[in-house]
């Protein structure tokens, strides 16, 4: 099946430039059509260093960086940096993260800086001015926030976001069993009193991508691959979200294919998903990485083309319809040529938390099962804790054992010369794409 033909957003009846505030969603668009709904993600975690027989610091967590670069070049549409596995390293870890940057955007790879970042308004507004202006040390196409100071408490952020042509991924249902208890609080007052937390998430992003609705926007949300069993008590549906949806939990985290087909069943093709471990296991070899790349992108995109044509999974008459969005357009642009025909009707809102979800593949989640499913959920939270801790135990052995004995370590002695001609390429690559800025500033 031709995925391109069958994009529930038809991205190819719009411009692809426009508005700056629509511009991010049509690049990511464009380039899901062309390579397909994966994201890389690039986690230099100091395990994945270790088996890499790197060292662990700044060198190794760039090298390491553009080898993963070098496997998703072409082959994803998008890479996530995880910041603060550059930021242990303090100013080196910055700079390797900058190259890095650089080298992404040189590859004409969809950059997402996972930082995570949420707060007041005066802090958000510098971390604008790092990620997400063209002279920004760190600049690239969105970043990850988190919106527990309250979804508004973003705004400036996400406006200086989509004024500029970049997007955001705000966390709304996140796939760690505690995270869901959070989301699916019941708000005790404000607009969204009495749903969930994620519920008016959800709601308060999608204002945004209203303004764009013939085509998928730029304020996206963070969904695991693997809360299926939450989606009646988070209380969204991601089928009725016109935004991008990253999803992080396929592969490593446990969930399959299965759960994508039934997380995002009926979705329009704004699902990316976000492979970090399944990927780096397979390195350090450049070919591996690549044809692990394509492998893993081909089962994410065939499970992606099954849900997209899945039917919605919940006929709530009580849709919501969501408001004209509170934002301004920025100044002297115009949205132009949508072929609003050639886009299925998309309903804008967010089920309601006591909307039930069908689940294809699965059972109704009744109310009945609830109290069955928060158990199950609690082995599955208990077994994946238990992983955790052993993955931060074996972390911390390896990173004793590669710190005690890196000297005589034959991998470890080595990677930095390895890293040092790697970085040398990214630091070219980097140049290129600075220049390249400099050469576009002066025009
Ligand atoms: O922000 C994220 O991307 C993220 C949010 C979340 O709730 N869970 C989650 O796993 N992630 C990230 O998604 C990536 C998943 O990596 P793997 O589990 O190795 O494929 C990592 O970079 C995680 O930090």
């Amino acid at each position: 099946m031709n995925y391109d033909e069958d994009m529930s957003f038809d991205n190819s009846a719009v411009p692809t430039s426009g508005s700056p505030r629509q511009e991010f969603g049509l690049r990511l668009a464009a380039a899901m059509r062309e390579h397909g709904p994966l994201c890389v993600g690039i986690d230099p975690h100091r395990k994945n260093l270790h088996d890499w027989g790197y060292n662990i610091d700044a060198e190794g967590a760039e090298l390491f960086s553009m080898r993963m670069l070098q496997g998703a070049q072409g082959r994803a549409a998008a890479v996530k940096f995880q910041m603060p596995m550059f930021e242990r390293y303090g100013s080196k870890g910055y700079a390797a993260l900058e190259r890095a940057l650089y080298a992404a955007r040189q590859m004409e790879l969809i950059t997402i800086v996972d930082c995570l970042r949420g707060g007041l308004p005066t802090t958000l507004s510098s971390i604008a001015d790092a990620y997400l202006k063209p002279d920004g040390p760190l600049y690239t196409d969105a970043i990850t926030l988190l919106p527990y100071y309250g979804f508004h408490s973003l705004d400036g952020l996400v406006n200086d976001a989509l004024n500029n042509g970049c997007g955001v991924f705000v966390a709304s249902l996140t796939p760690n069993p505690e995270g869901a208890h959070l989301q699916s609080a019941i708000r005790q007052a404000g607009e969204y009193a009495g749903q969930t937390v994620a519920y008016g998430i959800a709601q308060d992003a999608q204002k945004y991508n209203a303004e764009f609705p013939d085509s998928m926007g730029s304020v996206g949300l963070i969904i695991g691959a693997s809360i299926g069993k939450w989606m009646k008590e988070g209380g969204v549906d991601p089928a009725k979200f016109t935004g991008p949806i990253l999803s992080p939990g396929y592969g490593w985290q446990g969930a399959t294919d299965d759960d994508l087909k039934t997380v995002f069943a009926g979705t329009h093709g704004n699902v990316l998903v976000t492979v970090a471990r399944s990927i780096a296991a397979h390195g350090p070899d450049i070919d591996e990485l690549s044809k692990a790349v394509t492998a893993i992108g081909d089962e994410v995109r065939r499970a992606m083309d099954v849900a997209q044509h899945a039917p919605h999974p919940t006929q709530d008459s009580d849709s919501f319809s969501v408001a004209a969005p509170a934002v301004a357009h920025a100044q002297g642009t115009t949205q132009t040529g949508n072929d609003a025909s050639a886009v299925p009707s998309v309903g804008a809102g967010i089920v309601h938390a006591a909307d039930a979800i069908a689940v294809p593949g699965d059972a109704v989640i009744a109310a009945d099962d609830v109290e069955e499913l928060a158990d199950a959920e609690e082995s599955v939270g208990q077994a994946a804790d238990d992983e955790l801790d052993e993955a931060e135990a074996e972390d911390s052995q390896a990173e004793a054992g590669v710190d005690a004995s890196a000297e005589a370590h034959t991998d470890a002695q080595n990677a930095p010369a390895e890293a040092n001609a790697e970085t040398q390429a990214g630091a070219q690559q980097a140049d290129n794409a600075n220049n390249g800025a400099h050469a576009s500033e002066a025009q």
